[in-house]
C-alpha cells in the first residue's frame, strides 16, 4: 500500500461503518484498508491480538483520532465508552449523571418553570424522551451497574477506578446515544453488572461496536465477529514491512456471523489453509526456481562445442535441450505469475515461553518453590476500613487460591496489602525467604519514553536481561521491544509487566485480573503455564470463563464480600 494524502469524511448515517481506513503510527503501520458496516440493531464483536488496532479503530469511529486516510460513517448522537470517565476530578457524581439526562431534566424544569411558552415545547420533549421515568432510569442503571450505593454527592476523583469506569457506563446508558463504541467494557464489572450490561445492550436499537477479550461476554452479546488480526491477502499488495508481521497488520478485516466460539473455531480453520496454502505455494517456487535454474544450465551447455564423435548424440542432446528450455520458460511464466499472487506469510503467532525458563542463576532456587509444606503465607484479620472486610487465609507451598467477589468486595485491595502496596489492619506473614510478586490490573510506567526493553531491564536486572531478552519471552514481538511503553496498547503494555515477573518467577504470584486487556491467545496460554509452575498462585477475577477453568483443579476459593 502506498501511503496516500489524507482524505477524511465522516458522514452522517444510521449504520457504523468505515470504508478504506488506514492509519500509522510513526511510519508503523496498524490498520490498512479497513472497511465493514453495523447497521442498528447488530452487536458487532471487534476482536485482535493485543496491539492490532482495536482501540485505534474505535477513536477513529468515535472522532477521538482522525484517519490518515478513509471515510467514516456514524449516527449523530455517538457513545463512546474507553473505561475513562470524561470529568475533571471536582465533578459530583450527581453532576456526571444530570449532563447524561439534560434533555429530559431541562424538559420537566420547563413544567415547573410556571412559563406557558416553555410548558408547551416542555411538554413535548417530555413525552417524547420519558421525562418522567429519568428519576426510575437512574435508579436501575446505577443498581444494575452496582453503584446503587453511591453518593451521588461524592466528588468522581475520590471514586475508585472500576467505580469511575461503572459510572461513565451508566451515564452512557443514560444518554441513550443512537450508537454505542465501547472499548472493553466488561473490564470492570462483576456478575450481576455484566449481566445487566448484556441484557441494557441485547435491547439496544442502533449499532454497537465493541472490542473485548472477555469471551463469555462476547459470546452473549455479539451478533457478529469483526477480527483485526491479519488475513491471508497476496503478498503483492502488501508493503514489506508488513509480510508476516504479528499484529498490528491487519490488512482488511475477517467478519463472522453469530458469536465468538463459532468465530474461533472458522478462524482456526482458516488459519490452518493459510499455513497449508503458504508452505505448498513456496515448495512450488521453490521447484519452479530450480527448473529454470537446470533450464539454463542447459541452454548454456548447447551452445558448448561438441567433439566429432559426440556428434550423433547432437540431435538428441539439442532436441532435450530444447523441451528443457521450454519448461524452464513454462515454469518462469508460472514462478513470477505465483510471486505476484502468492499469499502473504502467515504471522508467527507468539507463544508464551511460561514459567520455566532457565533459573535466575543455578545457585539460586527461583523456579516458583519453597521447600517444606508449612504454608507460604498466613494471614490473620486483613481488613482495610471500608474496603475490605476481616479475611483469614493460609497458602501452602505451591497452591491455588482464587479470589472471586462481586465489585467493592476488596480482590484488588487484598492483592494490595499483602505485598504491602495497600495500608491495612491485621497480620500478614509470610514464611521467611519468600517472594511474592504481583500483576496489578494497571501498570503505570513512571517514565513512558522508556522502551520496553529498557523497562524490562530496569525491572529484572541488565544481566538477567541479557540472558534472558525481552524478545525471547514470547509476549512482546521483537518489532515492539524497542518501542516507548507510553506509546504501546493496554494490552502491550501488560505484556511488560507480565514479562518481568517471568523473567524472574517469584515463589508466589498474585494475578489481579489477568484476562484484563490480554489476548484471548495469552490467556489461554497463561493459563497452561500456570499449570506447570511450581510456585503458589493466587488470581483474583472476575472472568466467568477463566473461573469455570479455575475452580476445582485443587483450587480454593475464597469469596469475598459474603
Ligand atoms: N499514540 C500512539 N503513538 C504511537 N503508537 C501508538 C499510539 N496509539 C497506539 N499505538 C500503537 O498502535 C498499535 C495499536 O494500538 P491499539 O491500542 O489500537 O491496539 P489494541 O488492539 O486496542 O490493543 P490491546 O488489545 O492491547 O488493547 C499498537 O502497536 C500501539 O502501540
Amino acid at each position: 500500500m502506498q501511503s496516500q494524502t489524507a482524505t477524511r469524511h465522516t458522514f452522517t448515517h444510521d449504520h457504523l461503518a468505515v470504508d478504506g481506513v488506514s492509519q500509522s503510527y510513526a511510519g508503523r503501520r496498524v490498520l490498512s484498508d479497513i472497511g465493514f458496516a453495523v447497521p442498528p440493531g447488530q452487536r458487532a464483536g471487534l476482536i485482535g491480538e493485543n496491539g492490532s488496532g482495536k482501540s485505534t479503530l474505535l477513536r477513529i469511529l468515535a472522532g477521538v483520532q482522525d484517519a490518515d486516510t478513509g471515510l467514516v460513517f456514524r449516527p449523530a448522537r455517538l457513545g463512546y465508552y474507553a473505561q475513562e470517565l470524561d470529568a475533571t476530578p471536582d465533578t459530583t457524581a450527581a453532576e456526571v449523571l444530570d449532563r447524561a439526562q439534560a434533555p429530559a431534566l431541562e424538559a420537566l424544569a420547563g413544567l415547573e418553570s410556571g412559563d406557558p411558552e416553555r410548558y408547551a415545547q416542555a411538554i413535548d420533549d417530555a413525552e417524547r424522551l420519558g421525562a418522567w421515568s429519568a428519576g426510575a432510569r437512574r435508579g436501575a442503571a446505577l443498581a444494575g451497574l452496582g453503584l446503587s450505593g453511591l453518593d451521588e454527592h461524592a466528588r468522581v476523583g475520590g471514586l475508585s477506578g472500576g467505580q469511575r469506569a461503572r459510572l461513565a457506563l451508566a451515564a452512557l446508558i443514560l444518554e441513550e446515544p443512537d450508537a454505542l463504541l465501547l472499548d472493553e467494557p466488561s473490564n470492570h464489572l462483576d456478575d450481576a453488572a455484566v449481566a445487566y450490561l448484556e441484557s441494557v445492550l441485547r435491547d439496544w436499537k442502533g449499532p454497537v461496536l465493541f472490542a473485548s477479550h472477555d469471551r463469555t461476554f462476547l459470546d452473549r452479546v455479539a451478533t457478529r465477529i469483526v477480527d483485526l488480526d491479519p488475513l491471508p491477502v497476496p503478498a503483492a499488495v502488501l508493503a514489506d514491512a508488513q509480510e508476516g508481521a504479528d499484529a498490528g497488520s491487519g490488512f482488511g478485516v475477517r467478519s463472522f456471523g453469530g458469536g465468538y466460539s463459532d468465530a474461533r473455531r472458522t478462524r482456526e480453520h482458516l488459519m490452518r489453509l493459510w499455513r497449508d496454502r503458504y508452505e505448498a505455494e513456496q515448495e512450488e517456487l521453490a521447484d519452479l526456481r530450480h527448473e529454470i535454474e537446470v533450464g539454463s544450465r542447459n541452454v548454456n551447455r548447447r551452445n558448448e562445442p561438441r567433439t566429432e564423435a559426440r556428434a550423433s548424440l547432437k540431435f538428441y542432446t539439442d532436441k532435450d535441450a530444447r523441451v528443457t528450455a521450454r519448461r524452464a520458460r513454462n515454469a518462469r511464466v508460472r514462478f513470477e505469475t505465483l510471486e505476484r499472487d502468492r499469499v502473504r506469510r502467515p504471522p508467527r503467532p507468539l507463544r508464551f515461553a511460561g514459567f520455566t525458563l532457565p533459573p535466575v542463576s543455578p545457585a539460586a532456587s527461583r523456579d516458583g518453590s519453597v521447600p517444606g509444606t508449612d504454608p507460604v503465607l498466613r494471614v490473620t484479620g486483613l481488613h482495610v476500613p471500608g474496603r475490605l472486610d476481616a479475611v483469614d487465609l493460609a497458602l501452602p507451598p505451591g497452591g491455588r487460591l482464587l479470589l472471586t467477589g462481586p465489585n467493592g468486595s476488596g480482590k484488588s485491595t487484598l492483592l494490595g496489602a499483602l505485598t504491602g502496596a495497600v495500608a491495612h489492619h491485621g497480620d500478614v506473614r509470610w514464611a521467611p525467604g519468600t517472594r511474592a510478586a504481583r500483576l496489578a490490573q494497571d501498570t503505570v510506567f513512571p517514565e513512558p519514553r522508556r522502551t520496553a526493553a529498557e523497562w524490562y531491564a530496569r525491572a529484572v536486572g541488565p544481566d538477567r536481561a541479557e540472558e534472558l531478552p525481552l524478545a525471547e519471552l514470547g509476549l512482546l514481538a521483537s518489532q515492539d521491544v524497542d518501542r516507548a511503553v507510553g506509546e504501546l496498547s493496554l494490552g502491550l503494555q501488560r505484556r511488560v509487566a507480565l514479562a518481568a515477573l517471568v523473567a524472574d518467577p517469584p515463589d508466589v504470584l498474585l494475578l489481579d485480573e489477568p484476562s484484563n486487556h490480554l489476548s484471548l491467545a495469552l490467556v489461554d496460554q497463561l493459563e497452561e503455564a500456570l499449570e506447570a509452575f511450581a510456585g503458589a498462585v493466587v488470581i483474583a477475577t472476575h472472568d466467568r470463563w477463566l473461573r469455570s477453568r479455575w475452580v476445582g483443579k485443587g483450587t480454593t476459593e475464597l469469596r469475598l464480600g459474603e
